[in-house]
């Protein structure tokens, strides 16, 4: 029984005949991919502030010496990716503070807003304005949180991190595996385009890895939504001396993952943590979020590497390299197919989410007669070859 999952009403039913096929899959068993991708995006990371205390984090601060970003700040901070050809405004940040952070909750308040989620709002549609796609990654959302969001995000993510109970998460605040499965769950509900994915390293075993894809492989099946999944390695920091997995474990978990999940869901690794390279014939076909711009806060003394890396990447592995927008081609809709942009459109669970997956205000965003809708239309299409910025 995964921890947590009573208590959120979560029932996968996993067959534990389905773990151990998965456990028995070697990257022998799974094809390369025929092409990579990545996003250019600007990474905003609102607040430091955050109600868990996972131990492998440097990210968050203690109660009183947390910040939160001004609305001025992540107005200059999207300009500053958009003017660099970014598509993503990347919102990853604390999860949902708690009471302890008074400097945070009143700051907040002097801004006219109640919770960060309805901060978050704001924040989005500073992004939609300067010409950005808003990808939120704000941790454990309720339905009604998420909702408040849904519709100003191009598409959203949490990691699931593992289904285990490890060490890593314990503590009286820490995350429970029941309310990461019901974060994904919302998105599903709601029609989000969501990633999610494992952290390899953090105390579970190959068969919590297993169970863990599995789980998500279970909602992605019951509502069409899951975009892509992170196979993510731990890294070591100054906070925590966690292990990083070895090469042979990552070639093992992402092949897992490739055998796990169906084909039109992306597999992805962190270039900055992983090395990527020798994980391509696992079956990755995705690279993530990079930024040209901002560092990656939540590991930062991991470099990105410059765009023009990942192409000697994928040249190496023989495959083309194509940049892509936050949401994935099959969730695309309303303008870009217009131009021409051949991707299934899927059905959108909730009605009000507009023309396919991307609600009415992205749409307007992609759609827009101006300099930045041409470029995400342009990313969408996969004009010409990839354009690097010097
Ligand atoms: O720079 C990072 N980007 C992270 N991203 C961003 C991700 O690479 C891209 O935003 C997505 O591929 C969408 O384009 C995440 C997004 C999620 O929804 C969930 C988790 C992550 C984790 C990270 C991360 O650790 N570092
Ligand atoms: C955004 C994501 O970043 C990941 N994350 C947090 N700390 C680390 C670390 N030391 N190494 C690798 N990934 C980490 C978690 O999986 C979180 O969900
Ligand atoms: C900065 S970590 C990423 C967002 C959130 N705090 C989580 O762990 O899910
Ligand atoms: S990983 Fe996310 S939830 Fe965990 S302590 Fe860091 S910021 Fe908080």
């Amino acid at each position: 029984m995964i921890p947590g999952a009573d208590e959120y009403d979560i029932d996968l039913s996993i067959p534990e005949e389905a773990i151990d096929r998965l456990l028995d899959v070697t990257p022998n068993d799974v094809d390369a991919a025929d092409a990579l991708t990545f996003s250019r995006n600007v990474f905003i990371p609102l607040t430091t502030a955050c109600r868990y205390t996972c131990t492998y984090c440097t990210y968050y601060d203690v109660p009183g010496e947390a910040t939160l970003m001004s609305p001025a700040e992540i107005r200059e901070e999207c300009r500053i990716g958009a003017d660099a050809g970014c598509t993503e405004a990347l919102f990853t940040f604390g999860d949902d503070p708690d009471d302890r952070y008074t400097e945070i909750h009143d700051q907040l308040a002097e801004w006219g807003h109640d919770s960060i989620h309805e901060y978050l709002r704001e924040a989005c549609e500073i992004a939609l304005e300067e010409g950005l796609l808003p990808h939120s990654n704000p941790g454990d959302q309720t339905r009604e949180q998420m909702a408040e969001v849904a519709d100003v995000n191009a598409s959203m993510g949490v990691m699931l991190e593992t289904t285990a109970d490890v060490r890593a998460h314990s503590g009286g605040r820490r995350k429970n595996p029941g309310q990461r499965l019901n974060t994904i769950r919302n998105a599903g509900e709601l029609g989000v385009p969501f990633t999610t994915g494992i952290l390899v390293g953090i105390g579970e075993d190959w068969r919590d890895r297993a169970e863990s894809l599995l789980a998500i492989r279970a909602l992605h099946e019951r509502y069409d939504h899951v975009q892509e999944v992170i196979v993510q390695n731990v890294v070591p920091n100054e906070r925590s001396n966690f292990e990083q997995p070895d090469v042979a474990t990552m070639r093992r978990a992402v092949a897992m993952a490739r055998a796990a999940l169906p084909e039109e869901v992306s597999v992805q690794v962190p270039p900055n943590l992983s090395p990527a390279r020798e994980l391509l014939d696992c079956g990755v076909d995705d690279l993530g979020g990079v930024s040209p711009v901002t560092d990656d806060y939540i590991n930062p003394d991991y470099e990105w590497p410059a765009l023009r890396e990942l192409g000697d990447i994928a040249d190496e592995a023989g495959v083309p390299l194509y940049e892509r927008l936050p949401t994935y081609d099959r969730y695309l809709s309303s303008g870009l197919r217009r131009e021409g942009f051949d991707g299934r459109v899927a059905d959108a669970p909730d009605a009000d989410r507009g023309d396919g997956w991307l609600p009415p205000a992205v749409c307007e965003r992609v759609d827009a007669d101006d300099a930045h809708g041409a470029r995400f239309r342009s990313v969408a299409r996969r004009d010409g070859p990839l354009s690097v910025p010097e």
